[in-house]
């Protein structure tokens, strides 16, 4: 999709981390929200999650990031090389303890390329966010929701709060109540 406008993976990325940033910093006040806890995914969803990480540092926050499965392709080695410049702590497990120890979660696990049930190890994260009753918002759906026609098949998926769409709501969020921004609208229509 992004090739054919002549945009990289990256650029979109990039402005996709920037504009969940700045949704976050709009509803979610530093003094009350300042510890954030980002989990990211092995895709390009945990991407965005990895570039929002900066972008709400620079805003004020505190940041860890919990990420389970490492994408070993040249674009995450590049973002988790600057997260270290920035000194945001980057964990491959944590308990439900030290998860309820954040005030905001944002869900960067899946986006549009998930499928079928949550796997190992992220099935478990799933239900930890599911149990801590902390603030929690997806970027671009829900983890664990079926993309094409929402949550209706999957018994495990994010109750988020919140769901930041990027660039267009995804067809499973027709129904979706709760509260939704359309970030990243970088693609002419
Ligand atoms: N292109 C664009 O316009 C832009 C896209 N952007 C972002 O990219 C997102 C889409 O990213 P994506 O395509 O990389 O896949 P994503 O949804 O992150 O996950 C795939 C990974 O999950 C895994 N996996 C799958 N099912 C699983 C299961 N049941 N249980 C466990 N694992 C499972 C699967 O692993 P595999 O099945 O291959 O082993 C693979 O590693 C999109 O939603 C948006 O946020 C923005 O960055 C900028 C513009
Ligand atoms: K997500």
């Amino acid at each position: 999709m992004s090739d054919d406008v002549g945009y990289t993976t990256e650029q979109l990325m990039e402005l996709a981390g920037l504009s969940v940033s700045n949704v976050i910093f709009k509803e979610y006040n530093i003094k009350k929200f300042k510890k954030i806890l980002i989990c990211c995914g092995p895709g390009n969803n945990g991407g965005d999650g990895l570039v929002s990480a900066r972008h709400l540092k620079e805003f004020g926050y505190d940041i860890k990031i919990i990420y389970p499965k490492i994408n070993n392709k040249l674009l995450f080695t590049k973002l988790l090389k600057l997260l270290e410049h920035y000194q945001i702590p980057v964990v491959q497990s944590i308990t439900q303890e030290e998860l309820n120890q954040h005030d905001l979660i944002i869900d960067a696990i899946f986006g549009f390329s998930f499928k079928g049930e949550p796997r190992n190890p992220f099935d478990e994260l799933i239900r930890m966010i599911n149990k801590s009753n902390k603030a929690v918002i997806s970027i671009d759906v829900p983890s664990g929701y079926n993309i094409n026609i929402g949550d209706t098949t999957n018994s495990l998926y994010v109750d988020s709060e919140m769901n930041i769409s990027l660039m267009l709501p995804k067809e499973g969020l027709k129904n979706y109540k709760k509260k939704h921004y359309l970030g990243g609208r970088f693609l002419p229509t």
